[in-house]
């Protein structure tokens, strides 16, 4: 059988890997219109803010990998077109060649683009987008300037939050926008959102929430001012970060696809045609906590949706549990995670909710040294009482597991009463017999 791969990102890779390592005696062909691949965008932030030195290590395959266990790839060609009748694609190189590729099933993996708003003066020099690794490196090389130092950041969800953090680290001014009245505000409700609110005031970052962008102004060509609903700030580097849109044109009237325009795929991440495959970025994806599919970009979920349709084309049936869109932030050392829906997510959703709150030390309380305090919602269904969402914020770093339990806890449907008395180890050097989880649990009405 031959299969195609297009877009050999995350989700692409964990395609080809899965047929190219247990289904054997495939050909696999690989194309992607960038010249490089598996390039961690979430280590941008900690690049560009100097955590790290270099970017390299953020790569973790290359074409070589690839050609090792005989898929053929082409880097710099851009799918251009694709007959799904014929089932023939069309590509061009970067030198202009045309040429086209016929598949037996095909696997889109184009992943997504950023918002990019159309406001007066968008195509000033100086506005920038971070995906790609040469975005970052545009970003990187505007942070060496030292006329650039004040830096307009518009979104403050992880993207923005992230590269604010990495701008006020190699010393700039930062002014971070956001139409909604906190940061995160589509991950975390308010009271936890305004924690990470003053954890970024109090590095240093100028907030402007509940303000729209308006207008971009410019000299000789390149942005100097950020013009919004409440006023006009001079600054001289943008960075735009307010989301994704999926890059599903190649799809477009052939393929069923999602009001966002993402391709709509089943649980075994076929789409509409039963010989095209969509994963990643590019396509919808099961939430455990609405029960229905909707669009969640993440690294971590196109990396199990190529996984899921890989065994499925290699002819394994499997149908992925779905997820929970859980993620994290970890700002000036200051985390945060989520799970499943925030209270005003779940209400979004048109699901009724309650919650629980509770603050505890993370460690048991005799201990004095590096034990700080937690925070901790869980929301659940009113009346299944089934957890639809969990939240938690501390500076200690064992958060990152915890909310992977409320994960599992979402996917299998389990209610807030089952995680009262769930069976959870107790040590003082990481927690108190009284558990946090458990407590939020317990207390919830
Ligand atoms: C700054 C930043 C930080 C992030 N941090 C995190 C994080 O901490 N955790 C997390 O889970 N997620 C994070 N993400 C999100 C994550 O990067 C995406 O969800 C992920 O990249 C999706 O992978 P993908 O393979 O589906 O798509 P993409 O990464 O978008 O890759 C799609 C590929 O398809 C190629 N392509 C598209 N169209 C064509 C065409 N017509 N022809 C040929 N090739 C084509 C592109 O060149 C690209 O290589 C972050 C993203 C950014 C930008
Ligand atoms: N740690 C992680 O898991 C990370 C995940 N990602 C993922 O990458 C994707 C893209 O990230 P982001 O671009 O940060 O999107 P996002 O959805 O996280 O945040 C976009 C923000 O922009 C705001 N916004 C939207 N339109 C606006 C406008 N016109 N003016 C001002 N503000 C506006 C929204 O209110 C929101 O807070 C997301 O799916 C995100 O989850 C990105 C970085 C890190």
């Amino acid at each position: 059988m031959k299969i195609v791969v297009i877009g050999t990102n995350h989700a692409g890779i964990a395609a080809a890997n899965t047929l190219l390592d247990h289904y054997p005696g495939h050909e696999i062909v690989m194309i992607d219109r960038n010249s490089n691949m598996s390039y961690l965008g979430c280590g941008t932030a900690i690049w560009v803010g100097r955590q790290i030195e270099k970017p390299d290590e953020l790569f973790y395959a290359k074409p070589e990998d690839f050609e090792a266990k005989g898929a053929k790839i082409l880097t710099e060609t851009e799918v251009t077109e694709i007959d799904f009748k014929q089932k023939v694609i069309h590509a061009k190189t970067k030198s202009g060649e045309t040429f086209v590729e016929t598949y037996d099933k095909l696997i889109l993996a184009t992943g997504s683009r950023p918002i990019i708003p159309k406001l007066p003066g968008h195509d000033l020099e100086g506005i920038h987008f971070l995906k790609l690794f040469q975005e970052g490196q545009a970003v990187d090389a505007e942070f060496a300037k030292p006329e650039v130092q004040r830096i307009a950041v518009i979104g403050a969800g992880y993207i923005g939050t992230e590269i604010a953090e990495a701008a006020k680290r190699r010393g700039k001014e930062v002014l971070l926008f956001d139409a909604e009245s906190t940061s995160l505000a589509s991950y975390y409700d308010e009271t936890f959102a305004k924690e990470m609110d003053q954890n970024l005031a109090h590095h240093g970052i100028e907030l402007h929430f509940g303000e729209l962008a308006t207008e971009f102004k410019g000299s000789d060509g390149r942005v100097t001012q950020i013009v919004t609903n409440k006023g006009a700030y001079d600054v001289d580097l943008v960075i735009n970060c307010i989301g994704f849109t999926a890059n599903s044109a190649l799809a477009k009237d052939n393929l069923a696809t999602f009001k966002n325009g993402a391709i709509k795929v089943d649980k075994h991440q076929q789409t509409s045609n039963p010989d095209v495959y969509a994963v990643g970025d590019v396509a919808t994806i099961y939430s455990n906590a609405l029960q229905d599919f909707t669009y969640i970009a993440l690294a971590s979920n196109a990396v199990r949706s190529g996984i899921v349709a890989g065994h499925n084309i290699g002819g394994t049936p499997l149908e992925a549990p779905g997820v929970q869109g859980s993620n994290g932030i970890s700002i000036f050392g200051f985390h945060m995670t989520s799970t499943g829906f925030s209270v005003k997510a779940a209400q979004k959703a048109g699901l009724e909710v309650a919650y629980s709150d509770f603050e505890d030390k993370q460690k048991a309380w005799f201990l004095h040294e590096d034990n700080d305090t937690v925070k901790i919602r869980i929301v659940y269904e009113k009346e299944s009482r089934r957890v639809v969402g969990a939240q938690l914020a501390s500076y200690s770093e064992i958060i990152a597991g915890n909310i992977n339990m409320f994960s599992l806890a979402i996917q299998d449907q389990k209610t807030i009463d089952e995680l009262a008395l769930l069976d959870l180890f107790f040590l003082p050097h990481f927690n108190s017999p009284y558990n946090y989880m458990t407590v939020a649990a317990l207390n919830a009405k």
